[in-house]
């Protein structure tokens, strides 16, 4: 049973621990450096090591059995998802919410109706559209479709999002806040309804990969500890 779990980056140490209360000792190889390690306490688990943004993939493909990374990763990567991979269990960690934000400067903006609004005066005004930099581009269009905005364009932003809106190649954003820290430094609001998904580390299972007898117990087994039923 291949289980993949973040190779660095911010989930990685969270999740060795969580694992580890499970009786898994996750051990990475040579200092840490080199993307290989081994997995105790439970038979027939292998280790592989990779970033959280691949691992929806990887489990798509059935690639590996088990991953762990962010359920807004799952959602934003995986449409069919119900078809793709099973929740085993959120992990308590991780926590991050994917939130529309305007500059703090929109005073009358509180609200998704607002920014609607807003994307009519820029076009009507200036003859632009809207512009919202993201890197949840599937999870972005959805939200504002149910919001009943079709006037705007999405900015790929993979980095340093809610540095766009300054730089002026964005008028909002859709990222992902924790402690709001970056938000404020860049002066940004939340819109009161821009809540788009809470987001927290999860560990899933592959539908697609394929399960041998041995990898089903190991799944049991490690199931039974959790004490959550095998999703499959
Ligand atoms: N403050 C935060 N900022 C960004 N992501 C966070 C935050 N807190 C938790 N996460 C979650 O961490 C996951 C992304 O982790 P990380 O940045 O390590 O992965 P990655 O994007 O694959 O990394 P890499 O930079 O190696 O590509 C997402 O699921 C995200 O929701
Ligand atoms: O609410 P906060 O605690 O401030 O965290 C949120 C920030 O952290 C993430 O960026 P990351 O550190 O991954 O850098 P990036 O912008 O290069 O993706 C995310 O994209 C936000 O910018």
């Amino acid at each position: 049973m291949k289980l993949g779990l973040p190779s660095k980056g911010r989930l990685q140490a969270d999740a060795i621990d969580w694992f580890a209360q499970w009786g898994l000792t996750i051990t990475r190889s040579d200092g840490g450096r080199e993307y290989a390690g081994t997995v105790a306490g439970l038979d027939g688990v292998e280790l592989v090591l990779l970033s959280a943004g691949e691992v929806p993939r990887e489990l798509a493909a059935g690639r590996i059995h088990l991953g762990v990374t962010g359920t807004d990763l799952i959602h934003e990567k995986l449409p069919d998802r119900a078809a793709t991979v099973a929740e085993i269990a959120p992990m308590g960690f991780g926590h991050a919410d994917l939130i529309v934000a305007v500059p703090k400067l929109w005073a009358d903006v509180e609200t998704m109706d607002d920014l609607d609004e807003v994307a009519s005066l820029l076009r009507a005004r200036h003859g632009h559209r809207l512009r919202v930099a993201t890197k949840y581009h599937n999870l972005v269009r959805g939200f504002f479709r149910e919001h009943g905005i079709a006037d705007y364009l999405l900015v790929d932003s993979q980095g340093a999002t809610e540095g766009t809106v300054k730089n002026e190649t964005a008028e909002a954003v859709a990222d992902i806040t924790s402690s709001g820290a970056t938000l404020e430094a860049n002066h940004l609001k939340i819109l009161g309804d821009g809540l788009i998904l809470k987001s927290q580390a999860t560990l899933f299972a592959s539908r697609r990969a394929e399960w041998t007898a041995e990898d089903r117990a190991a799944l049991q087994t490690l199931c039974a500890r959790i004490g959550t039923p095998a999703p499959l």
